[in-house]
């Protein structure tokens, strides 16, 4: 089966999901903070309690989902797939068992599938917010998973 790449621009403001789990939130909402003013000029969407958390601390707008443990990072996996989210920030907790690890999991691999920029720690969201695609369009190329459904459909 070959793949066939669907090229889609993005444009000036992005939309980024912020989240992070209960350790991680203090250094999130830090971050946060420093980069405010890049921030502002994007769409920011999260994950319950971190974007109530963002909100409250940082006065930014956000658009918040359910909560993580309640399906949280599946509603932002599932915008990834309908192509909403361009950029992630995800400080999840290397030290702490979650119970929706699955669910975290799953965001990570969808991110990669779409091939999604995902930052799990401090460094890699600097470079992330920093990169020279934060502030102008810049075309995106994944594979059109239509044409291969429907190829694997008819080889049945
Ligand atoms: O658990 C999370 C991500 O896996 C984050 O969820 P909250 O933002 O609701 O704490």
């Amino acid at each position: 089966m070959e793949n066939e790449y669907i090229k889609f621009t993005i444009g000036e403001k992005k939309d980024i999901a912020l989240i992070a789990h209960d350790n991680e939130k203090p250094k999130l909402i830090e971050w946060c903070k420093e980069n405010y003013d890049i921030l502002k000029k994007h769409n920011l969407y999260g994950t319950g309690t971190t974007a109530r958390l963002i909100a409250d601390k940082t006065g930014l707008t956000i658009k918040g989902y359910n909560s993580g443990p309640l399906g949280g990072d599946q509603q932002i996996g599932a915008k990834i797939v309908e192509g909403v989210i361009n950029f992630v920030v995800f400080f999840s907790d290397p030290l702490t068992a979650q119970p929706h690890d699955p669910d975290v999991k799953a965001l990570m691999r969808i991110s990669q599938v779409y091939d999604i920029p995902m930052a799990v720690s401090k460094a890699t969201a600097d470079f992330m917010i920093h990169s020279e695609f934060m502030d102008k369009e810049y075309v995106h190329e994944v594979i059109n998973f239509k044409k291969n459904i429907q190829e694997r459909a008819e080889s049945m």
